[in-house]
């Protein structure tokens, strides 16, 4: 069996490579990284490591790797023959893969299901789009007809990488990939370790608005007490309990959305605030964080789950509000999309920032709220 994946990056290697290596796929690496494209080439295997008192290792073999920027002619033909086709590039990525997706799609005749694996709801569906987009409008019915692009969610925390073998992966033991099984065209994919599932949206909004949104809150929280990871950002009891309050809030919309049992969604919420202070993982904040401006969008982890809140529970979010002004406080100067923020802010002011970054409505009582607390922060701290 034959799988084509798109970014060789620390989820792509950590753990799609990884699943797909332990269920007998192949596995083609498409990355635009010269450096870790030529290592894989080189070596043919790379190491995932679990990061627990164990150290346990698993060699994940069977692979090869295309610079897409130097090759795309064989990343076409690799799709058109591939079994599977997945991606974990960044969602803002997904767009810029979209063109070769669908010049392989359209050389095939055999089905195939296309998986994004990325923090996001609906990221295949995205891609989808996008790789219409890029289909002529006479072949696009025939290349669905054969094509699934089934919405997934993917938890597993891989953090930034500093090992002398650059192909090294140290990966947390836990994981949960949940692929939405009724939009599978053809048969479905053979990956042991899939959990499939009926409808993704329950899946996709507990993981990102209690596993990403918490992680979230400890970096943008973290930063602003100076912390440089995740687990000393924890260390801080202020930290620890604004953080069980946000998900509290994420939690009582969650279970009064999807109807989820509240007790087993209190354990959900531990054992994730438990991961996060795993010691075997040392997680920059600025990993964490990064991305200020997708992390602040409208269906992402902070503002979507404050908003829904709003409308469902019927009151303020305030610690989601906090949240929000504390991701809106991120200044790191290496982060682009911290930068960006950051001159929005200064130079028009924090409303037209909320406005711009949030797309919320200027007159809730949530917009009030952001405003109120990022104030608080600026004078008090968190
Ligand atoms: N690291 C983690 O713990 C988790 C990450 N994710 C999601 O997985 C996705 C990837 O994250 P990471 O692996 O952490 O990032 P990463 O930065 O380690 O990997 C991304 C890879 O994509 C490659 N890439 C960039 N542009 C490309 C292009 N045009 N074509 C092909 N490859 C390209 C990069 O060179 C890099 O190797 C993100 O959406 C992230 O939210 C989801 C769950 C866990
Ligand atoms: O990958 P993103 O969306 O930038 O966010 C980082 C988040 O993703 C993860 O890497 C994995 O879910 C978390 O560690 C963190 O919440």
């Amino acid at each position: 069996m034959k799988a084509v994946h798109f970014g060789a990056g620390n989820i792509g290697r950590g753990f799609i490579g990884s699943l797909l290596y332990q269920s007998g796929f192949e596995t083609c690496f498409v990355d635009v990284n010269s450096e870790v494209v030529d290592l894989i080439n080189e070596k043919g295997e790379y190491r995932v490591v679990l990061a627990e008192e164990s150290h346990e290792e698993l060699t994940v073999k069977q692979v090869r790797a295309i610079n897409s920027a130097n090759d795309p002619d064989a990343v076409i033909e690799a799709i058109a023959e591939a079994d599977i086709v997945t991606a974990a590039v960044g969602p803002t990525i997904l767009p810029h893969i979209a063109g070769l997706v669908a010049e392989g799609l359209r050389k095939r005749t055999k089905p195939v299901n296309v998986i994004a694996c990325e923090n996001m709801v609906g990221g295949s569906t995205l891609l989808k789009e996008k790789v219409l987009e890029k289909t002529p409008a006479n072949e696009q019915e025939e290349v669905l007809s054969r094509t699934g692009f089934p919405d997934a969610a993917v938890d597993r925390i891989v953090p930034n990488q500093s090992n002398e073998d650059k192909l090294m992966v140290v990966v947390e033991p836990f994981y949960e990939w949940a692929v939405e099984e009724t939009k599978i065209v053809g048969e479905k994919p053979a990956v042991d370790g899939i959990t499939w599932v009926p409808d993704l949206k329950p899946y996709i909004e507990r993981k990102l608005f209690t596993v990403n949104t918490g992680h979230a809150v400890a970096a943008y929280f973290g930063w602003q007490a100076g912390a440089k990871t995740i687990d000393e950002a924890l260390q801080n009891e202020s930290i620890k309990q604004s953080l069980e309050a946000t998900l509290k809030e994420t939690g009582r919309f969650l279970v009064e959305k999807y109807g989820f049992d509240a007790d087993e969604h209190n354990l959900y919420i531990g054992k994730i605030i438990g991961r996060f202070a795993n010691p075997h993982i040392t997680d920059d904040i600025t990993r964490v964080g990064r991305a200020p401006i997708r992390k602040l969008g409208g269906n992402d982890r902070l503002v979507s789950p404050a908003a829904q809140y709003e409308k469902l529970i019927g009151e303020t979010p305030v610690y989601l509000a906090k949240s929000i002004a504390a991701a809106l406080l991120y200044d790191y100067a290496q982060d682009p999309e911290a930068v960006e923020v950051q001159g929005e802010i200064s130079q028009n002011g924090v409303e037209a920032a909320i406005k711009k970054f949030t797309q919320l409505d200027e007159s809730s009582p949530l917009f009030a709220e952001i405003v109120s607390q990022y104030k608080a922060i600026q004078e008090s701290g968190i």
